[in-house]
């Protein structure tokens, strides 16, 4: 049977993210963090992105990396944000993984999935720029299940999350020409 998507599964917050959690996640960064070339974009042209990992090593198995986050020293700070989306939001949700991803003009990310089709989960995007016209893009696309149609585009914005079904296609839009920054976003994968 065919998973049909809806708006419903896509759902866009403001302000979910305090000015002082936004300042911290831009000191981690604007530090050497970045890792050229993931995810792999195996489309003809196709810009490699940039990607940081901060934790899910135990991602494979299935096993939550809430601990591995606290424990985290330069993340560990994570958590109060984790914690408070997934009570509001997402109380079932299992947090297998937390990473950075990276983009400047040109580098538009394949449309995909989080989550394969025998495993649902929920995904937060964390907008991570502390400016953005919308003049610049940098859109986080959703698609419906054929990738036919736009169910839903959602620009970047400084304290705005996205909470989505992992099973919706989506890809993230390069910045603009005019945009001088790194497009971040932090990304929590969970199964529910
Ligand atoms: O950067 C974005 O807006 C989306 C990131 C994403 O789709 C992912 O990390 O799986
Ligand atoms: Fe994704």
């Amino acid at each position: 049977m065919e998973l049909v998507f809806t708006e419903e599964d896509i759902c866009v917050i403001d302000d979910a993210v305090t000015s002082d959690e936004l300042i911290r996640i831009n000191r981690q960064l604007s530090g050497e963090c970045w890792r050229y070339g993931w995810p792999v974009n195996l489309a003809p042209h196709a810009r490699p992105c940039w990607h940081s990992f901060i934790v899910g090593r135990k991602r494979p198995e299935g096993l939550c990396a809430v601990d591995e986050l606290k424990s985290h020293e330069q993340w560990g700070f994570l958590v109060d944000f984790w914690q408070r989306i997934k009570s509001t939001h997402m109380p079932t949700a299992i947090l297998l993984g937390v990473y950075a991803n990276g983009q400047t003009v040109g580098q538009d990310a394949p449309i995909h999935r989080d989550n394969k089709v025998d495993e649902s989960g929920l995904t937060v995007v964390m907008f991570c720029n502390e400016y953005w016209p919308s003049s610049w893009g940098g859109e986080l696309v959703f698609y419906d299940h054929r990738k036919e149609n736009i169910l839903k585009s959602v620009l970047p914005k400084p304290g705005r999350i996205v909470i989505f079904n992992g099973h919706v296609p989506h890809g993230a839009r390069s910045p603009a020409v005019t945009c001088d920054q790194l497009r971040m976003t932090l990304a929590f994968k969970t199964i529910i």
